[in-house]
């Protein structure tokens, strides 16, 4: 299949280059030296807690299976989920400054995850946002910024969303509890820590953790397919649009629609109608390449693609690329009005949003550009703007 006209590889960071607060201070090692026999994997651990996996957003992930990738993630969630089943991709996060408590707590806990830690509230901070735990352990009674700073952090940061926090504390009042879950916490360990009572809240919280993720992706998935639904899709647009407004720079706006789909469905019924939704959907998603670029089913027939940091040329590009794709998909179409083939209309819109530019606006002139697309005979993309006069 030919490539994309005028798209940059998708720029990927390199494993284990970047670095996250947190990793190799002094307090660090000494942790990872106190602990006998095991010093290596601890230093190891750390310092891969600075590596970015591989520079996406969560979730954004290509490979290799050939399953839509939002399907693969929910099953990859779902396995966690299945039998409390531990797998190596849960994180665990331990913030304490106590090096003995780290060694502690990461000898309990190292069969159950990926065991990271920090010695600091703010070095935690850092860390959990690059490396998204599923769990911190998280000291309440901690020099400088203690616990309940922490997690009241944790708590506002919306990147933190999937990370649960555990209070660990040597405060066993039933007020002490109270005041550790009324500020958000899912869980409460006290000290002296018992292996097995924290290994037990550990794989309760991971599993919980997991079922939460699955549900959380099913809820943003479109079920026929397996694309982003609108909902999803409206939160990245207005996420998408603040940044590009913030930062300056060009948004891309693709609304694609079948082309007489109606008459599709009329021909060779609702079951090959979902088929080719289902191809086209594909061929979207298969599309969207670079990294934030997003392919959601709107509505019906209609499709829509988010591409950021795209300019009015490479997004003109798109919108033709992506027509011709469409239309080499093949999937015959007797009565269509364009091609005896199944085919697409798509509105563009690229804009360098101002002060007064909103997303709602965005999206209408995109859809005003897919109409003109329709009235000019279909199987073709239009750029939003005036319409050309006759000369
Ligand atoms: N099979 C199937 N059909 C759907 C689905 N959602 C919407 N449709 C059909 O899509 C068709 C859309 O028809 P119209 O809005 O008239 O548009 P069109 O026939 O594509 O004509 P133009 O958009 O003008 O090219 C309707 O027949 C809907 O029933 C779906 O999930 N599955």
């Amino acid at each position: 299949m030919a490539g994309r006209p005028g798209t940059r590889t998708a720029a990927r960071r390199r494993p284990g280059h970047g670095r996250a607060a947190g990793a190799g201070t002094a307090l660090d090692r000494a942790a990872a030296r106190a602990r006998p026999g095991r010093g290596h994997r601890v230093r190891n651990v750390a310092r891969a807690a600075g590596r970015p996996a591989d520079g996406r957003p969560a979730g954004r992930r290509g490979g290799g299976d050939g399953r839509p990738r939002l399907r693969r993630r929910a099953g990859r969630a779902a396995g966690r989920a299945r039998g409390g089943q531990v797998t190596p991709t849960n994180t665990i996060l331990i913030i304490d400054d106590s090096p003995d408590t780290i060694r502690l707590l990461s000898a309990m806990v190292r069969e159950q995850g990926r065991v990271l830690f920090a010695t600091s509230g703010a070095a935690g901070l850092e860390l959990a946002k690059v490396q998204r735990p599923q769990l911190i352990l998280l000291d309440v009674e901690m020099q400088g910024m203690d616990g309940f700073a922490v997690n009241e952090q944790i708590r506002r940061d919306p990147d933190l969303r999937g990370s649960a926090v555990i209070f660990v504390t040597a405060q066993s009042s039933p007020e002490a509890e109270i005041a550790c879950l009324d500020a958000g916490a899912v869980d409460f360990i006290p000290k002296p820590l018992n292996a097995a009572v924290v290994q037990a809240r550990v794989r309760t919280h991971l599993r919980l953790q997991a079922a939460l993720t699955a549900l959380d992706e099913l809820a943003n998935q479109d079920g026929l397919t397996g694309l982003y639904n609108r909902r999803y899709f409206d939160r990245q647009l207005a996420a998408e649009f603040a940044r590009h407004r913030r930062h300056q720079l060009p948004l891309g706006l693709a609304l694609i629609d079948v082309d007489d789909f109606k008459l599709f469905n009329d021909r060779y019924g609702h079951q090959r109608g979902d088929g080719c939704l289902q191809e086209v959907a594909e061929a979207l998603r298969d599309g969207a390449r670079r990294p934030g670029e997003l392919a959601a089913r709107y509505g019906g027939e209609e499709f829509v693609v988010l591409l950021p940091n795209t300019t009015p040329d490479a997004l003109e590009r798109y919108g033709d690329w992506m027509c011709r794709r469409i239309g080499a998909l093949g999937i015959a179409h007797p009565g269509a009005s364009a091609a005896p083939h199944v085919t697409c209309s798509i509105g563009l819109c690229a804009l360098l949003p101002g002060p007064d530019d909103t997303a709602e606006a965005m999206l209408h002139a995109a859809d005003m550009a897919l109409y003109r697309a329709k009235r000019a005979g279909r199987n073709r993309s239009v750029m939003a703007g005036p319409e050309p006069q006759p000369a």
